[in-house]
Parts: C-alpha cells; structure tokens; sequence
C-alpha cells in the first residue's frame, strides 16, 4: 500500500507540506462494483433501490444524501458487514477494509500518537520507526500539535481527526469514512476535504458518506443516494440522474453549517 515518509517530532506540520509527503502506490489494482443495489430494513421502507456502480483505487468517493437515506447503511454493504436487500457487492482485490466511524473512540488516558502509532506496531514496526509516520499521518490532518496528549484532552473535532490519522496508518485497501467533518469548523472541515479528496490518489479506494458540500467537491466521484430513492408513486415515473459516476448536486438537503453527528435525528428527512 502507501508509505508516508519523513516528518519529526516536535516539526509542526502543515496540511500542504504534509499532504505532498511522499507515498508509493498500491502494486495491484481494485474495484469494488456494486449491481442493482437496494435495502430496506426488516419492518421498515426501502431506502434505496436500483443503484450501480463501480469505485476504483485512486478516486475519492462522495456518498450523498438527505439524512436517513441510507448512507451509513450503503458503507455497511460496502464493507461487507451488513447484505443488501437485493444487488451484489463484488470487492475484487480488496482485502483490507479500514472505517472511520462518526463517533470517535479511543482510550482515554493513552496519547495521541499512542493511538496512531498502534496500527504501525501492529504490522511489525518498531516504535522508532513507527513514531515519525504516525506523526506525518497526524500531519495530514494538521494534529501533529496533539500528540502527548492523552485522548481525553482532545475536542470532539481533533479525536475525529486522530481517528482519520489512525486509518491512514492502518494502510487499508478500501477507506470508508463517516461524516468526517460533523464536527469540524469550517476551515478545518476544508483541510480535511482537501486531504480526504488527494487520500485515495496514492493507491486506496476512499468513500466518504457526508452532508458538506465542500467535501463532496473535494471527490472525483459522487454517489447521490436521493436519486436512488424509490419513486412516490403519486409523482409519477421520474428516472434517476446516473450521478454514480459523476456529480451531482446536494440539492435542498446540504446544511448551512456543519451539524454535529446527532443534529439531525436518524430516519428524519428534512
Ligand atoms: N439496523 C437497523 N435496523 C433498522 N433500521 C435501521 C438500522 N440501521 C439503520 N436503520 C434505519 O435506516 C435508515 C438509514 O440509516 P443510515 O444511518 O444509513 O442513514 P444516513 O443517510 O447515514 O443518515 P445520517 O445522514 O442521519 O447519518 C434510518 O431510518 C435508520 O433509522
């Protein structure tokens, strides 16, 4: 997979200088296709149906959708976890899949790099050399200034951040990512964009379910799950955009501001 090199202890890291650090791609190619997509819940309505599409390493992929849609569940399917009401998933080539949740979780009085580091000694590094990747994949996310301290000091928006430097280092064929910016500020939440959109140019396939407008710019692909919904009837026949392998628009369902993870219930659509 990718190799982020370079970076110290101690040198501040910016987005820009980190985000060109140097990584060597992937050396086989994946796609997952999914085919005639649809799920419903036991007891519950269809939330999507009819949906197709390929995602290859090295595009960053936007899941859309009002809230309730079903994009948390669709990165579900994807990994594998939850089977879809109809439709296949075909993960060719993928072995490794890393999740980023919405809610971050960690141990409260380990470090930081504590928890970013982890994945590195899990794969056989030492600590030495595992301390400098860690701190470069913190710097992706503009974290490095954190790392001594314990998880319990960190806000919402930096443990979401350490979570996404903690899946970088964990080197997964396949990234899915929960509403990375729920709780950022809108500068951060661009950072974070911008870093999210370039993540999958060195080898990944990265698929992002998000209501922020700027991170569905930040992709190369965008999966609208409001033009998989199922036809009201009472509206007539209306086909759906093949925004699958394009874009396509937020539409009146992009929130102003950032919500928080739980702003908006579950099941609610605006
Ligand atoms: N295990 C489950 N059993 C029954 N219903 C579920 C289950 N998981 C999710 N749902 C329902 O399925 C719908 C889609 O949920 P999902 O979390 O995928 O939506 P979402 O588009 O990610 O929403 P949000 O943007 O608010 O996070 C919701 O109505 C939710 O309550």
């Amino acid at each position: 997979m990718f190799l982020i090199r370079g970076g110290r202890r101690g040198k501040a890291a910016t987005a820009k200088s980190a985000s060109t650090a140097e990584i060597s791609p992937a050396a086989s190619p994946m796609r997952v296709v999914g085919e005639g997509l649809a799920h419903r819940f036991p007891g519950t309505d269809v939330l999507f149906e009819h949906l197709s599409f390929t995602l290859e390493a090295g595009r960053t992929v936007a899941i859309c959708g009002p809230s309730g849609c079903g994009k948390s569940t669709l990165l579900s399917i994807l990994a594998g976890w939850e089977r879809p009401w109809a439709g296949t998933v075909d993960r060719g080539g993928v072995r490794r899949v890393g999740w980023v949740f919405q809610n971050p979780y960690g141990v409260a009085e380990r470090t930081a790099l504590d928890h970013v580091v982890f994945p590195l000694l899990a794969q056989g590094m030492r600590r030495a050399d595992a301390e400098p990747q860690a701190l470069e994949a913190m710097g992706l996310f503009e974290l490095e200034y954190a790392a001594d301290r314990p998880f319990a000091a960190l806000s919402g928006g930096e443990a979401q951040r350490l979570m996404l430097a903690r899946a970088v280092c964990a080197k997964p064929d396949m990234l899915l990512v929960d509403e990375p910016t729920a709780q950022l500020d809108t500068r951060t939440a661009h950072s974070v964009s911008h870093v999210l959109g370039n993540l999958a140019g060195h080898g990944m396939i990265v698929v992002v379910a998000t209501h922020d407008r700027d991170t569905r710019d930040a992709c190369q692909q965008v999966i609208d799950l409001a033009d998989y919904a199922p036809a009201d009837p009472a509206l007539g026949d209306s086909s759906p955009a093949d925004s699958a392998q394009g874009g396509s628009s937020l539409g009146d369902y992009a929130p102003a501001e950032h919500p928080t993870a739980d702003s908006t219930p579950k099941g609610e659509r605006p």
